[in-house]
């Protein structure tokens, strides 16, 4: 189907919107009259740099508050509507929006509201255009779609249908199933957005907490799918009002929109639905992916010795050398950690990489390519393996290589492996060695702020890693919100955490490091075995957990002696996690028992580990 965006998703002026949203391979736009209001473009100039960018302009709004009990006033809203059809016709757009009026004078009667929007449609037909009705979920009468479908079936015009907003129906009450019994050719339009479930003013809600589709919490495809159903063939728009998209780099934004529509393309044709006829298209499917492979630091010269150190006291052993790179392999059974002294320029990710394992690799790049994130030759030597990196928003490299890890034949044996481990061989012989930890659990990557919904939909609709609940909590520093994605089968694990607001100017750079949490079939045994101090929990976390789990002294008693956390969810699953101080300045590891299918990340105890950082820090005790 056309793909199109709403000049108000995205930042700056009108210019910088329109080559943003050609860039990402939009077909077409929504021009919002503020844009063209601000622009030194003449309407004919517009239309020329739209056609020279390959966009269309498919909808021109919003025209307000139309109807009117006061017929002056109403006389006067059909003026106004002329004047904006010789606007329309240089611009060369033939649908304008007119949303549900929010004026005290709004008419509230059926039919005379049918009989002021059919005069106003004769007039369009007059100029060869139409007039597509949107019910705004805040109108003053007419808020929900179901009411405008009824004024437009009673008003009988061909020049008038409606516009559809998933927002203004999806936020409301009443059920959008009918939709799919609308008279085919009567919808107009369609206007896509997502939000996040929030109770709140509705106009408050849209008007800052849109999200592209995939983002938030409504049933876009559901939704859709009913709008094909009553023989919708017109662009899938996308209309979103957010306060960081308003002000994040447009061109940025325009790829994140477009991942947004292809991946729910992808959605519709999966659910079954018979897109012949809108030639709805398919992606390569999600990789089916079998763990995590390893995770890369970038180090330099003060943080690789303590990274070093830590993985020792971890029961790590720096088992490769990289053939060509100053790069070392450490391994303790399939946890596998790569020190990288070669990346410079390490941006802001303090995890520069990290890989997952897929039976079909190929596969996977090409559905990230398909999906606006395009892999790119990881910078290797003649003989080296085969391993492309996908670019995650944070800037993250994301590598998807093979179950029997082939990159690991760069890797020259150290020989510090008992058993004898030589390079290539699929896993090596050292789980008897170390502290007995099998495996990466998760991956704890906190994001920038500006990306933290882009980041979502990126491992969302890239990996197919399914959104795990949300939560947020106050930490030290700041508000939290934590969402995590993981596969089905719980092999691939990453929680995403992002500050509520802006970063304040008091917290520290880095007030929430990255980090690996490493699992283990039994924490107790690992506490014993590490040769590195935990992070010191303080003793009112713990006379608190057992006053709020009933938890058997003794068994508190240990969990106290190796700084050990704790949390249980309704079902009895339980956490056992222990974490290190933050190290080299940006990253901590954390060591997880989960018990009885726990299926969370112990997120109250965030801001307990967040605090024991930074005294840490501080008092370095
Ligand atoms: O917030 C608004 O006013 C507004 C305007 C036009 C739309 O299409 C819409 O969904 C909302
Ligand atoms: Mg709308």
């Amino acid at each position: 189907m056309r793909r199109s965006i709403a000049t108000v998703c995205v930042s700056g002026t009108l210019d910088d919107k329109l080559t943003a949203a050609a860039s990402a391979g939009f077909d077409g736009i929504e021009l919002f009259e503020n844009d063209l209001v601000v622009s030194p473009w003449s309407p004919v100039e517009v239309r020329s740099r739209c056609a020279d960018l390959g966009l269309t302009i498919d909808l021109y709004q919003p025209f307000r508050d139309l109807d009117s009990l006061d017929d002056g006033h109403f006389r006067k809203s059909l003026d106004r509507a002329r004047r904006k059809f010789d606007v329309m016709a240089q611009l060369g757009v033939d649908t304008v929006l007119v949303c549900s009026s929010v004026a005290p004078d709004a008419v509230n009667d059926d039919d005379l509201l049918a009989a002021q929007l059919a005069a106003l449609a004769d007039r369009a037909a007059d100029h060869g255009m139409r007039i597509a009705y949107e019910a705004l979920a805040w109108g003053r009468h007419v808020s929900t779609w179901d009411r405008s479908w009824e004024i437009v079936r009673r008003a009988d015009h061909p020049a008038l249908g409606l516009c559809l907003d998933s927002f203004h129906v999806l936020s409301r009450e009443v059920s959008p199933d009918p939709i799919a019994g609308i008279t085919p050719g009567k919808i107009f339009f369609l206007q896509l957005a997502d939000a996040p479930h929030l109770r709140m003013d509705v106009l408050q809600w849209s008007r800052h907490h849109r999200l592209f589709p995939g983002q938030g919490a409504f049933d876009l495809p559901g939704f859709v799918r009913l709008v094909l159903a009553a023989g919708y063939d017109g662009p899938l728009s996308l209309e979103v009002f957010n306060d960081v998209f308003r002000q994040a780099d447009p061109t940025r934004t325009a790829v994140d929109a477009m991942r947004s529509l292809v991946a729910l393309e992808d959605q519709l044709t999966i659910a079954g639905y018979d897109g012949s006829r809108t030639a709805l298209r398919a992606l390569p499917p999600a990789p089916d992916l079998t763990g995590h492979a390893f995770t890369e630091f970038a180090v330099d010269g003060r943080s690789g010795p303590e990274l070093r150190t830590a993985l020792r006291g971890l029961g790590f052993l720096h088992t490769g050398q990289h053939r060509t790179k100053p790069v070392e392999l450490w391994e303790q059974h399939s946890c596998r950690v790569i020190l990288n002294s070669a990346v410079t320029a390490t941006g802001p990710a303090a995890i520069s990489a990290f890989a997952v394992t897929s039976v079909d690799p190929a596969a996977a790049l090409a559905r990230a390519e398909a999906l606006r994130a395009p892999a790119h030759p990881n910078v290797r030597e003649p003989g080296e393996a085969e391993l492309a990196a996908i670019t995650a928003p944070d800037g993250t490299q994301v590598f998807v290589t093979g179950p029997a890890n082939p990159w690991r034949a760069d890797f020259l044996p150290t020989g510090a492996k008992a058993g004898g481990w030589t390079a290539g061989e699929p896993e090596a012989d050292d789980a008897k060695a170390g502290a007995g930890l099998l495996a990466v659990d998760h991956l704890g990557l906190a994001q920038p702020f500006d990306h933290f919904d882009e980041a979502g939909l990126f491992y969302h609709s890239v990996l197919g890693l399914d959104h795990l609940a949300a939560e947020e909590y106050a930490a030290p520093f700041g508000l939290m919100r934590s969402r995590a994605v993981a596969d089905p089968a719980r092999r691939v694990r990453v929680a995403l955490t992002v500050s509520l607001l802006r970063r304040g100017e008091w917290a520290p750079a880095v007030s929430d490091p990255q980090h690996v949490a490493f699992a283990t079939a039994d924490l107790l045994a690992t506490a014993e075995a590490l040769d590195l101090p935990a992070l010191p929990v303080p003793d009112n976390y713990y006379d608190d957990l057992a006053a709020r789990f009933a938890l058997d002294a003794g068994f508190v008693a240990t969990l106290r002696k190796h700084g050990i956390l704790y949390d249980r969810d309704a079902n009895g699953g339980e956490l056992l996690h222990l974490y290190t101080p933050v190290i080299g300045g940006r990253v901590f590891f954390e060591i997880v028992e989960r018990r009885a299918g726990y299926d969370r990340f112990g997120e109250p105890n965030a801001p307990v580990r967040m605090a024991a950082q930074r005294h840490r820090r501080l008092t370095g005790t």
